[in-house]
């Protein structure tokens, strides 16, 4: 059985045999007795003995044979052959009897002598083969010969001892995966992405010079990227796309010109308006906005702007977009009269006022009613309204939609307003409402043509949720993102994730101020406000500088457990218009969060800050993010009891404030009059405060999308900002594993940075701190003292 071992190192000859035979040593005796054959080959036809001349040449011949098909190891298998023959030589050969003459037959126990003897042997020479492993294998542990039985050959069979594999070539690396599938079609998986620092002339776009020149007394001298990518593909021109847009790009990176323009350049120059272009925003404060934008292109082309939301009446709003005319139609006034007719004896349960318009008409006329805009821009609230019930308008003659703030818009709590607007977007036209060419196909008999709406939809926070947009039946959709500059393998500034889907805006700075104390929340943002942000309204600009000092020699006192909090615990009464998505802030424990992040009070960061408000011509503004209506007032309230320099300073932004109450507001904000506005969600989204300086999440916000429309208020139209927000020890883990080290955001080499209040500013303000919480509970209670 040994020679099934040997036999996986000496591959067998052809026509001849294998086994124990094909490693015996050539004998010294020069006329060798015959071998023994093996066990399993007793029956084969014995051959003649070789000459030990031929035997040695034999030997000579295997060994050659071996070193070329030997494929594991060459040298060690040589040294083998060689101790085999040594070891041959010293081995006393087996006595075997001779007869002259022919053949002998051997008896029965001639062959077990034999064999026992080849057995022996091939034990010697295992045991010396095993010795030799020892020195090429030093690691494996030999065990002592055994001596070798019919079923030992088991262990023999094991794995090579001592046969060192022949060094391979290190393996091929894998290459990286990279799925060539996804879940989301190619025009959503590969945006077309664009530098946020790519800037254009407007003489380059093909837009009316007239145009341009009003653009740059405005202080628009070239277009940003958002409008350098966008526009070409809107406007008349070799690179149009014939299809919808979605366009990602961060806050205040100047997304409602790149639809504004473009809108107006292709509806000047109709005669009469017909409303041609909707555009649908989340709020009021959204719509005057995109309205001054719209103006600002639209002045001396004849478009018509009108807006539609809820702060006036539906009947006055009705007047304002739809003007009822008379035409001379026999025909058609028939009809009216007798449908007329049958209301008057129903009674007025079927009132419509199309029939009370035409009964005050003089006979045989009938009334047309025309739309007095061309671009509506509205909320998704009113615009059902309207389409259900103002008599007279309709979307038919519709050519854009533009949505903005669509991942809002799409969003669950707004979702109906789509399929209202899809149904009176798509249903039949009447024959005299179609364009002169399907009124032509209608006369031969065939349909009119699918009516092309060009949508362009828009967000900083734009959704990849492809059964969102499917519900806007997008045509040839293309996805445009406009983002950090992107290396050659489309890594982002060295850094980031090229996944990430948003973007901040590059000129934004992110602070995070710990609150070691939640129930001393509001002596946090006071010391805040008055020794760093607003410092220089009443201090000299040298002062800067040594609030920043203060920083330098914060406080390193532990935190504390409790995270009540006076005035941020109340969510009750969220406000309705801030984002859905709920976050879990008490979740993880921030332990490294305070550690790993050293670099709080770099010369960089601090010069920033310096920057940002001394390169101000005013007084630096802020604006504070809180969790609800109550908690604003409450706010409000507060501060300007603990620090009553302050309260004049201050106005407040609620979803209960009238229109009128609103502008001024930010009319007071706008001129300076107020530095501080404390609002809830509702200003998050898409409100351009001009210069505003700071913003303060006073409350952290819910999610990673609100992060960035809040700080978005700030930072914009390529202007320097910074992010303030105050983060409890329970909030910590949340805020920076979720927001302030998300791999969702793009910020370049730009991190979050952490800044502490000094513990004396705390504690020079907690006396009355203390008393404007007895006063302000006096107020609530109605008690006195
Ligand atoms: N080409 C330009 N040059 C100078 N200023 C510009 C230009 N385009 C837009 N702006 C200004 O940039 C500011 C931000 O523009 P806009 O409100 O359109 O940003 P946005 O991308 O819609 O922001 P958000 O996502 O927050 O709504 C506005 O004050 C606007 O007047």
């Amino acid at each position: 059985m040994a020679s099934a071992f040997y036999s996986r190192y000496i591959p067998p000859k052809k026509g001849t045999t294998t086994g124990a035979s094909g490693l015996t040593a050539p004998s010294p005796n020069p006329d060798p007795a015959p071998k023994a054959p093996p066990p399993d080959e007793g029956n084969k036809p014995k051959k003649k003995p070789k000459k030990a001349k031929e035997l040695e040449l034999d030997t000579k011949k295997k060994s050659k044979d071996l070193s070329h098909n030997d494929l594991e190891d060459n040298s060690v298998f040589q040294e083998k052959v060689q101790g085999v023959d040594v070891d041959s030589k010293k081995t006393e050969l087996p006595k075997v009897t001779k007869s002259k003459g022919s053949k002998r037959k051997r008896t029965e126990e001639e062959h077990e002598h034999e064999s026992t003897q080849e057995l022996q042997r091939h034990k010697r020479l295992l045991q010396k083969y095993q010795r030799s492993s020892a020195h090429t294998a030093p690691t494996e542990t030999i065990q002592p010969a055994q001596p070798v039985e019919e079923d030992v050959p088991l262990q023999l069979e094991r794995e090579p001892q001592g046969i060192q594999p022949l060094p391979q070539p290190e393996p091929e690396p894998e290459p990286k995966f990279n799925p060539t599938f996804s879940s989301l079609p190619s025009w959503l998986a590969k945006p077309v992405h664009v530098s946020s620092s790519t800037r254009l002339p407007f003489t380059d776009l093909n837009i009316d010079p007239k145009l341009t020149e009003r653009l740059e007394t405005k202080g628009f001298k070239h277009a940003f990227a958002v409008q350098a990518a966008v526009l070409p593909l809107i406007l008349p021109g070799p690179e149009r796309w014939i299809g919808d847009l979605c366009v990602s790009a961060a806050t205040g990176s100047g997304k409602t010109l790149s639809y504004v323009l473009p809108i107006v350049e292709s509806l000047k120059g109709r005669h009469a308006p017909s409303l041609r272009a909707v555009i649908v925003v989340p709020t009021r404060e959204l719509v005057s906005q995109v309205r001054e934008v719209c103006e600002l292109c639209a002045t001396g082309t004849g478009v018509q702007v009108g807006i539609a939301v809820g702060s006036q009446s539906l009947a006055t709003e009705q007047e304002s977009l739809i003007e009822i005319d008379r035409i001379f139609d026999p025909k058609a006034a028939e009809l009216l009269e007798a449908k007329a007719n049958k209301i008057y004896q129903k009674g007025l349960e079927d009132y419509s006022p199309e029939l009370e318009t035409f009964l005050g008409m003089i006979p045989g006329h009938v009334p047309s009613y025309v739309s007095k805009v061309d671009i509506l821009i509205c909320t998704p609230g009113r615009l059902v309204d309207h389409i259900k019930s103002t008599t007279g308008f309709s979307l038919d003659q519709v050519e854009w939609l533009v949505i903005d703030e669509a991942d809002r818009l799409l969003d669950d709590s707004f979702q109906e307003w789509v399929d209202t607007i899809n149904n009176s977007l798509y249903k039949e036209r009447a024959f005299d409402r179609l364009p002169l060419s399907d009124q032509m196909r209608v006369i031969i008999g065939e349909p009119p043509s699918q009516k092309a709406i060009r949508k362009v939809i828009l967000s900083a926070t734009m959704t990849r949720d492809l059964e969102k947009l499917s519900t806007l039946k997008l045509r040839r959709p293309k996805f445009v993102s406009v983002g950090l500059e992107q290396g050659q393998n489309g890594e982002i500034n060295g850094s980031g994730d090229p996944e990430a889907t948003l973007a901040l805006p590059s000129t934004l700075n992110e602070w995070v101020v710990p609150v070691e104390d939640p129930s001393e929340k509001p002596l946090y943002l006071i010391s805040l406000l008055k020794d760093r942000l607003l410092g220089a309204l009443d201090r000299p600009r040298v002062d800067l500088d040594a609030s920043n000092e203060a920083t330098d020699l914060s406080s390193d006192e532990s935190s504390s457990d409790s995270d009540s909090d006076s005035t941020s615990s109340d969510s009750s009464s969220s406000d309705s218009d801030s984002d859905s998505t709920s976050s879990d802030s008490s979740n993880s424990s921030d332990s490294d969060s305070y550690s790993s992040d050293s670099s709080d009070d770099s010369e960089a960061s601090r010069k920033n800050v310096k920057d940002a408000i001394s390169s101000r011509t005013h007084g630096p503004t802020v604006l504070i993010f809180v969790s609800s209506n109550e908690n604003t007032t409450r706010l409000f309230h507060l501060i300007s009891s603990i620090e009553p320099s302050l309260a004049s300073s201050i106005g407040t932004l609620t979803k209960q404030d009238g229109s009128a109450d609103r502008k001024r507001i930010l009319a007071a904000f706008k001129s300076k009059r107020i530095s501080v506005i404390i609002a809830s969600d509702r200003a998050s989204r898409g409100l351009d405060l001009l210069d505003l300086d700071h913003v303060i999440n006073y409350d952290i916000p819910r999610s990673l999308e609100s992060y960035v429309h809040r700080v978005g208020r700030t930072a914009r139209a390529g202007k320097g900002g910074q992010a303030w927000t105050l983060v409890t020890n329970t909030e910590a883990g949340w805020f920076w594993n979720n927001v302030a080290r998300s791999k969702d955001i793009l910020r370049g080499e730009k991190k979050v940075d952490r800044q502490r209040v000094k513990e004396e500013d705390l504690a020079r303000r907690r006396e009355s701190y203390a008393d404007a919480l007895v006063k302000l509970e006096e107020a609530v209670t109605g008690k006195g003292r």
